[in-house]
């Protein structure tokens, strides 16, 4: 499903990845531990085809993550600052990925609400983004990333800054979401109970670097 084969990237003459492998199953959960600095970001971003490796290759399929067009990759991201559009309300927020498939609005208004339904806020759609807790503005950014059905998830340090009980109630439902849709995940964490929760296999990035799996 992923195939991430010997992958280097420097940046001005820095070497931050050094022939890193990693092959994920389909629908395969994986979590990626690493120190601070270590590349995690990095290589997420190698894999979403926005950085390309200096050496190496990332396939999706089997197709070479460069060579395919942005919207055609099946690659979501999700971020620790969610990212969402400050100015927009939720359905809007949701319903994005959809409308620049060009799915047609009544559909993507049938998915918005599923979705909405599936993270635990059903009805959100009127609601301003910046009137969100942090809880439920999180929940929006996992339903704005899954509502395009991605094939792969990156998630880069989801729930990292939120308090203990969020955490803990968020780790629950990401484990559900991620499973239940079935798509093939990456979590970058520095968190390994987080880890050992949410994902399938844990991996530390030390150990995929130098040509090893
Ligand atoms: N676009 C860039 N230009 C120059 N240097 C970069 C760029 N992106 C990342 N770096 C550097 O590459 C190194 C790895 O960064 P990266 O964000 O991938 O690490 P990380 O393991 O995700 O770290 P953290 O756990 O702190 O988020 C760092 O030294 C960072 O400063």
């Amino acid at each position: 499903m992923i195939e991430v084969d010997r992958v280097s990237v420097s940046f001005d003459g820095v070497q931050v990845l050094d022939e890193v492998s990693l092959t994920a199953d389909r629908s395969e959960v994986i979590a990626m531990l690493g120190r601070s600095g270590s590349g995690k970001s990095t290589l997420l971003r190698v894999i979403a085809g926005i950085v390309p490796p200096d050496s190496g290759r990332v396939l999706i399929d089997g197709a070479d993550v460069t060579r395919v067009p942005t919207h055609r990759r099946g690659v979501g991201m999700v971020f620790q600052d969610n990212q969402l559009f400050p100015h927009r309300d939720v359905a809007t927020n949701v319903a994005f990925g959809l409308k620049m498939a060009g799915i047609a609005p009544a559909e993507q208004r049938a998915r918005t609400a599923d979705w909405l339904e599936r993270v635990g806020l059903p009805g959100f759609e009127r609601r301003r983004v910046t009137e969100l807790s942090g809880g439920e503005a999180k929940r929006i950014a996992l339903a704005r990333t899954l509502v395009t059905e991605p094939s792969v998830v990156l998630l880069d340090e989801p729930l990292t800054g939120l308090d203990r009980e969020l955490h803990d109630e968020l780790v629950v439902d990401l484990h559900r979401l991620l499973h239940e849709s079935e798509t093939t995940a990456i979590l970058v964490t520095h968190d390994v109970d987080e880890a050992d929760a949410i994902a399938d296999r844990v991996v530390s990035i030390d150990e995929l670097t130098g040509g090893q799996r």
